[in-house]
């Protein structure tokens, strides 16, 4: 019988280990990973336990609330509050940052989240999912400010995507690895030990619906992988956008490719549509754990310094060349100013 490793024993190896991650943040990840279990009862139960369509409410940027972007927001707020590991977090629901209550231990670490991604899904039953990440707490009161760190300075980032299988994507800085969850056992068992993404690719992920919007440099990478074998390229391209950005990276850390989501004009003073803190770092980490590359067409998306909690940004990720390839033709529109 093949050896089985769970969750635990992954994360103990970390803290023995190289990595010596401490048990803090061991501690952290685990109650994480049991939320996303709980979340994902939830999202199972669909229309049967009343979690399906709007709650009526909007989120700080102005977007209609699903239930599931509220249970799932209160679930991870919930178990990650008492266990002594955090000192505050933030998410993607929630205007300001949730300092953990006095009447708990304070702890190092600071978690941010987007509760539930790719909320235009869930009521059509496609894949969904949970994005975090973790960063240091420098010491001090906890306030927004605490959360402005760049990329290069997240300890963990990780994902659970809820599909046909519940799977949790992880990585503490010594590469990417998955588990999948065992409903029987309930437990978390590894079935990916090294994630690595293709250097090339042949498949591309951005939403066609706003070609007519896009800046000329994205117009330029996706015209000539349209024009396929015939074309500059000289290979034919695939397309797949799910809308879930969970479940369009989880592809690509299986099989390789590159997602875009650009800068376009229909709001022309807004960067993009992702989260720099919820969404574009913690996958940005993961990509570049697992040998890809992540940019916002100019600079790598890691090492932006964020100004704001909410702060959105331009996102292009996955396979090395093909991101490289795009950011060149960024940085060439750039220099032709
Ligand atoms: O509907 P669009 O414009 O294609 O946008 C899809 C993108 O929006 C998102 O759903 C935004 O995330 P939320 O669902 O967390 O707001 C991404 O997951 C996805 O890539
Ligand atoms: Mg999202
Ligand atoms: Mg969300």
């Amino acid at each position: 019988m093949t050896k089985r490793i769970s969750l635990t024993q992954y994360l103990i190896e970390q803290q023995r280990g190289e990595a010596q991650i401490p048990a803090q943040l061991r501690l952290l990840i685990e109650v994480v990973a049991r939320a996303c279990k709980r979340i994902a009862i939830s999202v199972n139960k669909g229309a049967l336990g009343e979690v399906l369509g709007t709650a009526g409410s909007e989120n700080v940027q102005g977007e209609v609330q699903k239930k599931l972007d509220i249970i799932a927001n209160e679930v991870l707020i919930e178990a990650n509050e008492w266990g002594g590991h955090l000192a505050g977090m933030a998410s993607e629901e929630m205007d300001d940052m949730h300092a953990v209550p006095n009447r708990y231990p304070q702890g190092e670490y600071l978690l941010l989240f987007d509760p539930l991604d790719g909320s235009s899904n869930i009521d059509v039953n496609v894949s969904i999912g949970t994005i975090f990440s973790v960063l240091k707490h420098r010491g001090g009161d906890v306030t927004n400010d605490s959360f402005l760190q760049a990329g290069t300075e997240q300890v963990c980032a990780g994902y659970c995507v809820y599909g046909p299988q519940t799977t949790l994507v992880l990585t503490v800085g010594q590469g990417v690895v998955m588990f999948t969850l065992d409903r029987e056992q309930g437990s978390w068992v590894m079935t990916t030990e090294s994630v690595q993404i293709p250097e090339d690719t042949k498949e591309f992920a951005i939403n066609m619906s706003n070609m007519r919007h896009w800046d000329a440099p994205v117009k330029r990478y996706i015209d000539e992988c349209l024009e396929g074998k015939e074309g500059v390229r000289g290979k034919d391209f695939n397309m797949r956008w799910i809308a879930s950005m969970v479940a369009d990276v989880h592809r690509i850390l299986t099989r390789g490719g590159v997602f875009m989501y650009p800068w376009d004009k229909r709001e022309p003073s807004k960067p993009g549509k992702l989260r720099l803190m919820y969404e574009a770092n913690p996958m940005s980490f993961l990509v570049e754990q697992a040998g890809g590359a992540a940019t916002n067409g100019l600079q790598r998306i890691m090492e932006i310094e964020p100004k704001g909690l909410h702060e959105r940004v331009s996102v292009i990720l996955g396979s090395k060349n093909e991101v490289e390839r795009v950011t060149a033709y960024h940085r060439e529109a750039q220099q032709a100013k």
